[in-house]
């Protein structure tokens, strides 16, 4: 985690007193969040406590009823999702489009196109598209799916698929990755792989995820905000959110183990 030299943080995005309203029902209800620049953050709570419309606030997928978002300082509360990628914020699993019967190295190859702005065109000269291949590769590399370069991106294990889709989202050079439920459906050895990988690409980027695999959060977050009923319950590290009484009784209350 970086600090300025002053001593304040270094917050690459922050929500102030955000709030969703659904015909009545307050999803989320005056939420502050302030995420440090190069650390992983998690968002946890137990099923109901609007961790997907929070996270869905701040990809703009959703418009927020009030409150404010700023992302390096500048206002992003009325910019659409497609601005704000522009700007470093990607949201994967969403926007990464995975081609099952394209190879891993043409798909990540069109991602790099697609960032760069260059059409769709499976009909251009080998010669131009080659021209992505020395980066695709080594985003490939950067995910360890370098033996699965030439494979059909339809015919991988499910962890595989995921390490994938996380190279198309890095293709797009975010400063800032959102990650939805990154271990969903995950076999245990996928867990444990995707972990690291998680790990590996947070080294000079700023990750932010909603997670429900508590020990997955326990492993990877520098720091987590506990949701429940749609407001902050806590937030801190893991051993001190963990420990907190309002925190378990939020669990149990909502009955998780
Ligand atoms: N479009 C909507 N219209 C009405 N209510 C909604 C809508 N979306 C979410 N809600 C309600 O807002 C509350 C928070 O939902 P949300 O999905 O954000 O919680 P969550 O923490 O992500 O839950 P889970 O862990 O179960 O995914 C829930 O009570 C949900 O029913």
């Amino acid at each position: 985690m970086s600090s300025l030299a002053n001593g304040t943080d270094d917050i690459i995005l922050s929500a102030k007193a955000l709030t969703k309203r659904f015909a009545g029902f307050i999803a989320v209800n005056g939420v502050d969040l302030n995420v440090r620049r190069g650390s992983i953050h998690a968002l946890i709570g137990p099923n109901g406590a609007g961790k997907t419309t929070c996270f869905n606030l701040l990809t703009k997928f959703l418009q927020p009823t009030s409150g404010a978002i700023r992302f390096n300082g500048r206002d992003i509360t009325a910019l659409a999702p497609a601005a704000i990628t522009r700007l470093g914020i990607v949201r994967s699993f969403q926007i990464s489009a995975v081609f099952p019967r394209l190879t891993v190295l043409e798909n990540v190859r069109i991602a790099l196109q697609r960032r760069r702005g260059d059409s769709f065109d499976f009909w251009r000269p080998q010669r131009v598209l080659s021209a992505y291949d020395e980066e695709a590769l080594s985003r490939i590399e950067e995910v360890g799916l370098t033996p699965f370069a030439n494979a059909a991106a339809g015919e991988l294990p499910y962890g595989r698929k995921r390490a994938l889709e996380i190279a198309t989202t890095l293709a797009l050079e975010p400063e800032m990755l959102l990650l939805d439920e990154p271990m969903a459906g995950m076999a245990q050895e996928d867990v444990a792989r995707v972990s690291a990988l998680i790990r590996r690409i947070s080294a000079n980027r700023t990750i932010l995820m909603v997670e429900h695999n508590l020990s997955v959060v326990a492993d990877l977050s520098d720091r987590i905000t506990v949701l429940a009923r749609g407001e902050v319950l806590a937030e801190g590290s893991y051993g001190e959110v963990s420990k907190d009484q309002r925190v378990v009784e939020a669990y149990i209350g909502a009955g998780h183990e």
